[in-house]
Parts: C-alpha cells; structure tokens; sequence
C-alpha cells in the first residue's frame, strides 16, 4: 500500500510501537477535549482560492528568525525519540536536516545535544526548555544548548505541572533503561525509571524537578544567560501574548501542547486569531496542535502565522522509516502545501493572508 498522507505514517506506526509507550504519544490529558478541539477547528474555517493567477513556480520557502527553511513546517519538541526508533534524535535531526526543516529539540532529548547538533549538520535548530527547580542544572543546559549551536531557546509555558493523562497513569508507564533523559542531570533523567500502580513515571519525575514559581519577571534571567532569542511556547490568549512581547519574547507558539496539558483548552487554530491580533506584526506567530496536511498549514499562514509545528506526526515516520521517515513526513507535509498554494492561486508564502480564508461562526 502506498504511503499517501500522515494518516497513512499513523498507521503504520501503530504497529511498530510498545503500547504503552503509544499510549504516551497518543493521548491527551483528562478527557481528551483539548486534543479533540485541535481538529475541530479545522471544520470551522474554508479556503477562498483565486483563479487565472501564474502559478506555474510555487515557493514554499520562509525565515524565520534569521533560519532560512524549505517551508513553514518545523519539528515540534517532542520527548523521548528512543520510543520509537533506536537512533532516537539523531535520525530526527538528519531527517528534518534533509527535509530543509527547522528541529525544535526537546528538553527530553534522549540523545546529548552535541550530538542532535552534529546529526542535524547545517539544518536549523532550536533548543526547548522546561525551567527547573534546580536553577544551576537549568542554567547549564542552557549553556549546553548554546555550547551546541541551537540557535533559539523555546521556553515552554504550559507546563507548570504535567496534565492528568490517563492512558499514561492505566499503563502504569515507566521507560526502560535506554530512555534516560540525556541533557538534564543524573537525578532528572534516571527517576524516569520508576514506575507504581496508577502512577507515570515521566509525569512524576518531571512534576519533581519543574519549577511552577516561575513568573514573567524570570525570563530576562533566561534572555540574559543564553544570550540567545527566547520563544514561548504555550500562549492561547491575546493578553498574554502581548505580555511575551512586552517581556521580550522572539516569538509566540499558539499551542495547547497537542492536548496534553490543561482538559478544555481552546485549540491552537481557534486560538491564533486573538493572539495574531495582539501581537500585531511585532514578533512571529507560530501554531500547533493536529496539523496533518498541507492545507491545513496554509489555513494557519492565512490567519496570519508565520510558521506550523508537527509533533505526533513527526514521531510516525521515525517509527516506520527512521530520518528517511522524519523526512517523508515533512516532504509531503511541504508538498501538499505547494499544491494548496497553487489551488488557491498564492504562488508564495507572502502572497497566503486573510484574503484567502473564511471563518464560520461557532
Ligand atoms: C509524545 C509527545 C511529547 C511531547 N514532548 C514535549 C516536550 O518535551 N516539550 C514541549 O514543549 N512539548 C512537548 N510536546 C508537545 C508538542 O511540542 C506539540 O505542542 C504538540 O505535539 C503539537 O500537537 P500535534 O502532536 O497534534 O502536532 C509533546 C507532544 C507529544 C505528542
Ligand atoms: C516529560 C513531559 C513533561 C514531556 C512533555 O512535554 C510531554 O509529554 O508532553
């Protein structure tokens, strides 16, 4: 069977992964509605497409924060790549390297961050951040981060604690030993190898070692010691999107965390009107949360972000094809946005705006 869509990666993948370690790429938080809200959003808007424009040449190709790239897709941070192919990050760094992507790598990296950044090469690359209680540990992984040539540091700001995911808690999921957290310190990383009855092991040594006192008065902290820009991930209101730029922020992630973090979160799509809004043009917007095709990202351009992350996706083709997957699942992410452009007559990323989406009233 030919592999067509993302969808087509899903299910593939499925097969090829431990169920519990499924489970945790899966799922969502509590009842799931946050995940279920990313989707839906999708239904409630419709593309205008204009006709008899030259789009015989399409150019998928947009900067972003200095990172010239192949499109607007990036690598969403994900935790844990050794859950679904034995080179872990590594293949996911050359992949998206390959696919001319930008790889935000996760806090969670079970590969050493020199290493992410000799695999992804000349490719792009931003660094993620939880903020740790331990703030001599936090500081040196920022270090580390900087040492390695990532080039932007992604603060995540949704996480003061991890959401109640029940799939985690019912399978009781612990890692094995090869899934040591690699860049965050013997105690982090090792705890992660615990597991008891109705407990997850990652949400436990993660809710031990976060910091949840941390306050907009702590990034310039952050912006000091990296020296680099700091992006928030995790913004799903106007106010507080202003409150990034007012604080310095680089730019904005829309995002309710793939629907893993708070149950009942505003989806990432319905989200981004408001903040692109507040924003005004000062920093870029980027987006996440259930973006599976290429016309859904030319959705997300059109209502004014600059860019669309993939997290699940990009764990599917490392599952079933390792960097050669990472890649597949970019490629054709990046294809059919060059199709949608072509179909809605804007032959370049400027040329997608407003013009070209309507929204329906909830
Ligand atoms: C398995 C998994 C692990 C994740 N780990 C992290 C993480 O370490 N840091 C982070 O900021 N976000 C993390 N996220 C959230 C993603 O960055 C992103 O917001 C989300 O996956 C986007 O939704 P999508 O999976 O529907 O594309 C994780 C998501 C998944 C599915
Ligand atoms: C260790 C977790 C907090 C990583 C994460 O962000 C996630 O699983 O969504």
């Amino acid at each position: 069977m030919p592999v067509l869509t993302v969808a087509d990666y899903e299910d593939l993948a499925r097969a090829k992964v431990p169920a519990s370690y499924w489970g945790y790429v899966s799922g969502g938080s509590g009842t799931e509605r946050s995940m279920v809200a990313n989707r839906a959003a999708f239904d409630r808007f419709a593309l205008r497409p204009r006709v008899l424009v030259d789009v015989s040449t399409i150019d998928t190709s947009v900067e972003l924060l200095g990172a010239r790239l192949a499109g607007p897709v990036l690598v969403a941070p994900t935790a844990y790549h050794r859950m679904m192919h034995p080179e872990g990050e590594l293949a996911t760094a050359r992949g998206a390297a390959e696919a001319g992507a930008l790889y935000v790598t996760s806090y969670f990296s079970t590969q050493p961050l020199p290493d992410v950044a000799a695999a992804a090469g000349a490719g792009a690359r931003w660094m993620q951040l939880y903020w740790l209680k331990d703030r001599e540990l936090f500081g040196s992984v920022v270090d580390g981060a900087v040492a390695a040539g990532f080039t932007a540091l992604v603060l995540t700001v949704d996480t003061p604690v991890v959401g109640r995911r029940l799939r985690d808690l019912r399978n009781e999921l612990v890692l094995g030993p090869e899934l040591r957290a690699a860049n965050v310190g013997p105690a982090l990383g090792n705890a992660m190898r615990r597991g008891e009855a109705g407990r997850s092991a990652v949400a436990d040594a993660a809710n031990r070692a976060f910091d949840a006192s941390i306050t907009w008065d702590d990034l310039a902290w952050l912006r000091e010691r990296g020296g680099l820009p700091v992006v928030l991930k995790g913004i799903l209101t106007g106010e507080d999107a202003a409150l990034a730029v007012a604080h310095g922020a680089a730019a904005v992630i829309v995002s309710n965390h793939g629907g893993r973090q708070l149950d009942h979160a505003v989806g990432g799509m319905d989200a981004l009107p408001e903040v692109v809004e507040a924003v005004a043009g000062r920093v870029p917007v980027l987006v996440d949360g259930g973006f599976r095709t290429g016309t859904e990202v030319l959705m997300a351009l059109a209502a004014g972000a600059s860019a669309v992350l993939v997290g699940r996706p990009v764990l599917w083709g490392l599952a079933v094809d390792g960097a050669a997957g990472v890649r597949g699942v970019l490629d054709m992410l990046h294809t059919e946005l060059a199709q949608a452009m072509a179909l809605t007559g804007r032959p370049t990323i400027a040329r997608i705006d407003g013009t070209a989406l309507r929204t329906f009233p909830r």
